[in-house]
Parts: C-alpha cells; sequence; structure tokens
C-alpha cells in the first residue's frame, strides 16, 4: 500500500509563518484581508471556501465574502472587481472559476489589479510564471504541489513529471513550475490517447494528476516507488470529496496525497501566504510613497 504523503503539516507549518507576518501587520495597524468571490453553489467551489475560511482563522486573515447567484450578470460581476480593486482594506481577492457560462472568464480576469491577484489568475501573473521573472504571484494549487515537494525534500531536477491535464489554474503552470527546477516534463491531455497516457505516467517520477475525474488513477498508471500529488477536487455519488486518484488501485505507487488532506490543506495555506504578502507589499508601497512611515 502506497504511504499517505500528508499536507496537513506542510499546511500548519505556513500558517504558522504567516500567523507571525499578519501578526506584525496588525500591530502596524494593517488587517490582511481576502476577498472571496464565488457565483453559484459549485461543490467544489464551496470545499476550497470552507478550507479557506478555517485557515484564514488560524492564520490571522481577515475574510470578506461577495457571493452571487449562478446567473449574477457580467457587469455585475466586474462591478464588484472594480470595487475590489479601489478599496484599500482588501489586499487579495480569490475569484472561484470556471465562471457560470454567461460570464467571460477573461475579461473578469483582465479586471482584477494584478497586485491583488494572490491566486495568480491575470495575465501579468501568469507571465510572471512562463519567464521565471519572480514577478506576481503563482496560482495557490501549484504552488502548493512546489510546497509540499520541497517540504518532504523530494528533488525534482532531472526527474520525469507527468502532469494530467492542462488547465490554465492548474496543469500549465505547474509545468513551468516543475521545469524550473529542472524537471523533464510531459503535459497529457484529452487528446493524448489511453494507451500514451498511461505509458508516460508510468515512465514518470512524479505525476501530478490535475484532470478533475474522479478515481482515474489506476494501477495502469503507476509504478512502485513513485510520487503522485492528488490535484483532483471531485465530489462522487454519495456526496464525499475525493480525488483524481483510485488511492487502493494506485497501491503500487511509493507516496500519494491524501483528498481531502492534501494538495487542498497545503493550497489554503498558500492561499494565505500571498495575500499577507500582497497586504505587506501594499504596506511598502505606501511607506515609499510617503503616507506612511
Ligand atoms: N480560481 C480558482 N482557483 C482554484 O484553485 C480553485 C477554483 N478557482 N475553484 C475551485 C477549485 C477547487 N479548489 C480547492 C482548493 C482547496 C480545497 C481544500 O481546502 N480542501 C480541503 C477540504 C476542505 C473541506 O471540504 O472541508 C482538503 O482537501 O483537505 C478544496 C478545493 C481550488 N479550486
Amino acid at each position: 500500500m502506497a504511504q499517505r504523503l500528508e499536507g496537513k503539516q506542510v499546511a500548519e507549518a505556513i500558517t504558522q509563518r504567516v500567523r507571525e507576518k499578519s501578526e506584525a501587520l496588525r500591530k502596524r495597524g494593517v488587517v490582511p484581508t481576502l476577498a472571496i468571490v464565488r457565483a453559484g453553489e459549485n461543490p467544489s467551489d464551496l470545499s476550497y471556501e470552507r478550507g479557506a475560511m478555517k485557515r484564514a482563522e488560524k492564520a490571522g486573515i481577515e475574510v470578506k465574502r461577495f457571493l452571487f447567484e449562478e446567473t449574477v450578470s457580467q457587469e455585475t460581476l466586474l462591478a464588484e472587481i472594480d470595487k475590489i480593486n479601489r478599496d484599500d482594506g482588501i489586499h487579495g481577492a480569490l475569484i472561484f472559476r470556471p465562471l457560470p457560462q454567461q460570464i467571460d472568464d477573461g475579461a473578469v480576469r483582465a479586471a482584477l489589479l494584478p497586485r491583488k491577484d494572490v491566486d495568480g489568475i491575470t495575465e501579468g501573473s501568469l507571465a510572471g510564471i512562463f519567464t521565471g521573472s519572480g514577478n506576481g504571484f503563482a496560482p495557490c494549487t501549484a504552488r502548493a504541489c512546489m510546497e509540499i515537494l520541497d517540504h518532504y525534500k523530494i528533488q525534482l531536477r532531472g526527474k520525469r513529471v507527468a502532469v494530467l491535464g492542462r488547465s490554465l489554474v492548474i496543469g500549465k503552470p505547474v509545468s513551468m513550475m516543475a521545469l524550473a527546477k529542472n524537471a523533464t516534463v510531459t503535459i497529457c491531455h484529452s487528446r493524448t490517447g489511453d494507451e500514451a497516457m498511461r505509458n508516460i505516467c508510468r515512465e514518470s517520477d512524479i505525476l501530478i494528476a490535475a484532470a478533475g475525474q474522479a478515481g482515474m488513477v489506476d494501477e495502469g498508471y503507476v509504478r512502485e516507488g513513485q510520487v503522485i500529488l492528488d490535484v483532483g477536487i471531485n465530489v462522487d455519488e454519495e456526496g464525499r470529496l475525493c480525488g483524481d486518484v483510485d488511492f487502493e488501485r494506485a497501491g503500487a505507487a511509493g507516496y500519494i496525497t491524501p483528498v481531502p488532506g492534501g494538495i487542498g490543506a497545503v493550497t489554503t495555506a498558500v492561499l494565505m501566504q500571498q495575500t499577507a504578502e500582497a497586504a505587506e507589499m501594499a504596506r511598502t508601497a505606501k511607506a515609499a510613497a510617503g503616507l506612511v512611515e
């Protein structure tokens, strides 16, 4: 049986550091604050929100929620983002995606101020990931994958990494981040073909599963000793949270991050970390402008 690569300890360690940072900021009159924007009641959004609210409390981060019906108009949503942009008391924003179909995702991403983009959805943030400039925030889930590997001292250099999924939230950015750490990365997607996909995954040292299909990764994808990061957040027929990996059937692997308690837990911690960083940067900018000491 594969061992569980727990996210909890990693999340706790990050949260502790964020807490210290937010206490220091609070002493200087800054309450690090995150806006959460949700349209509708998507179960994976609700799961993220629950996790984030709990994490925020432990990290000393304030959360303001902006909740809309699934039928919300683009105009209303953009107006809210504009307000968030102008509000000095809000340092970062998390906008759940995918957005309802009547909303133009590109327009929403373009509307958010890059310095408040703590989940790395704007093109500026993504450009920073692709060029390695260090500008902008990484998508939290992608950074969470790196943090978990780092915490357990699993090196990427020279390793073969297979990524299942090519989304902008996770597949693409996490591939670039692994590449930046000198891994050899292969991205698999819906047109890769089943057999090729299984072979590529089996040949990898580290498999990052972000396909969004419950239990898809079975014995055909794994080999002994492999490290699997399960990024999937799916809800099964009984309403339980489950990942892309069938933990029992993928048992030959060495280590698998569990769902819940794996990547998701670290993601919320990274979100708080980036919110505290955004608050700190806002304060530094104000100080440079001579507005505060
Ligand atoms: N712009 C955007 N960025 C995202 O990263 C994003 C998104 N939209 N939309 C929704 C999905 C889903 N997702 C989760 C992250 C953490 C947990 C999480 O914290 N899960 C806890 C369990 C929390 C609970 O259910 O109580 C765990 O796995 O241990 C869940 C889901 C990020 N997503």
